[in-house]
């Protein structure tokens, strides 16, 4: 382990010093498309218009034979396309695989200065962001790179889950870290085969009245991701890093979709994977402040003055403690408002109405 008097030196003698903070922007949708596919390709122009985020995926869903072709293709995409404010991410393939080496030399080489950050698949541990904290330095060197590529780990393993603090604080190009359910229940030897959402086997039930075992006995399914999720937000607040659900699979639910990316929303996740156009909207909806809630946390924050002490509003106790929660909620929407004229109208009209 390095000194913590070293950990904000560059890794190879002229790349760019590592960031001291993660910039927190909008990233509420990382919406994935496949660069070797000629449909997706051609929307890209068009969704960098209405997603927060960008990301060429080179790994799982791309087919072997078409490994090339996708990494190529996120080259000649970037080049021919102007992102506006929206992030580019992409997600190599994994450590152990034969493509890895070459997705890095040719990203970095060709569009490093396009590319914001790099996702990389099924960390086990430290080790891993160690070794590709190192080598992006060394290529960022060679290919005269300014600002250091920041890097995002999934967390999909068993020894990932394990592994999730110390992978959160490996290098200052942690960026944050996303749910990937699918890998991480095969690699537990769960017995669900669905890509994240619910299981209606994982549940409670309620106690029998009197001998009668089977009736009246309601059952309430339990979120299979709860624990996995809440671990990771943990992880990530304590580094200063942004915590994301993952993939939700059953592309036609987009009512469980919503759910699931609620419950990641509460429990402190930033954003999401899209992984299909019809996505994009709920969780544009989902991780943008409801207008209620910001007129109430605006409300709240102006209430408290100084922020210390207590005061009653509508019949409910504030103090030092849930002024900062309030925080968190005004914060989120005063970021998201300085980049959506229609958010931020719909947020000063909830907030005018509740001082009203
Ligand atoms: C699910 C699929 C096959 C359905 O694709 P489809 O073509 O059958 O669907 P469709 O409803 O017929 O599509 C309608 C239109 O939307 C387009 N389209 C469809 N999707 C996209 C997209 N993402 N971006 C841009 N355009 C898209 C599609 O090309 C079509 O265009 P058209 O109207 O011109 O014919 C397709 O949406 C897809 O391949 N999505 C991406 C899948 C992916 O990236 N998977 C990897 C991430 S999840 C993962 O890896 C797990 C994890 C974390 O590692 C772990 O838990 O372990
Ligand atoms: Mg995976």
């Amino acid at each position: 382990m390095r000194s913590p008097k070293d950990f904000f030196a560059p890794l190879a003698v002229g790349a760019p010093d590592p960031v001291r903070e993660i910039p927190a922007l909008p990233s509420r949708m990382i919406h994935f498309f496949d660069p070797s596919n000629e449909k997706m390709a051609a929307k890209v122009p068009d969704l960098a218009k209405k997603v927060d985020v960008l990301l060429g995926n080179l790994e799982d869903a791309v087919r072997a034979d078409r490994k090339e072709a996708a990494r190529n293709g996120l080259v000649s995409i970037t080049k021919s396309t102007d992102f506006g404010a929206t992030q580019l991410w992409t997600r190599i393939n994994s450590l152990d695989s034969p493509w890895v080496l070459d997705d890095l030399i040719t990203l970095v080489t060709e569009i490093g200065d396009k590319l914001d950050v790099i996702m990389v698949p099924k960390v086990e541990g430290a080790q891993d962001i160690h070794y590709v904290d190192r080598l992006l330095a060394q290529l960022e060197a060679r290919a005269g790179l300014r600002r250091p590529l920041l890097v995002h780990a999934i967390l999909e393993t068993a020894s990932g889950v394990a592994n999730v603090e110390e992978i959160a604080g490996a290098s200052p190009r942690m960026q944050g870290i996303s749910l990937g359910p699918a890998d991480l229940a095969a690699s537990r030897r769960m017995k669900t085969t669905r890509v994240g959402g619910g299981h209606p086997g994982y549940l409670v039930r309620t106690d029998p009245v009197g001998d009668d075992l089977e009736t009246g006995r309601t059952t309430y399914q339990q979120d299979l991701w709860h624990y996995t999720v809440a671990r990771m937000v943990d992880a990530c607040a304590m580094h200063g890093i942004l915590p994301y659900y993952g993939p939700f699979g059953d592309i036609r639910d987009v009512v469980a979709c919503e759910d699931q990316f609620r419950n990641a929303f509460l429990l402190g996740c930033v954003g999401t994977w899209t992984l299909h156009p019809v996505q994009i909207d709920i969780a544009r909806k989902v991780f943008s402040p409801d207008p209620k809630d910001v007129a109430w946390a605006r409300r709240v924050i102006a209430a408290m003055g100084d922020g210390t002490g207590a005061v009653m509003i509508d019949g409910k106790m504030q103090d030092d403690a849930s002024v900062k929660q309030c925080r968190v909620v005004a914060e989120l929407a005063d970021a998201l408002a300085a980049r959506d004229p229609e958010l931020a109208k719909a947020y000063d009209e909830a907030t005018k109405e509740a001082l009203a």
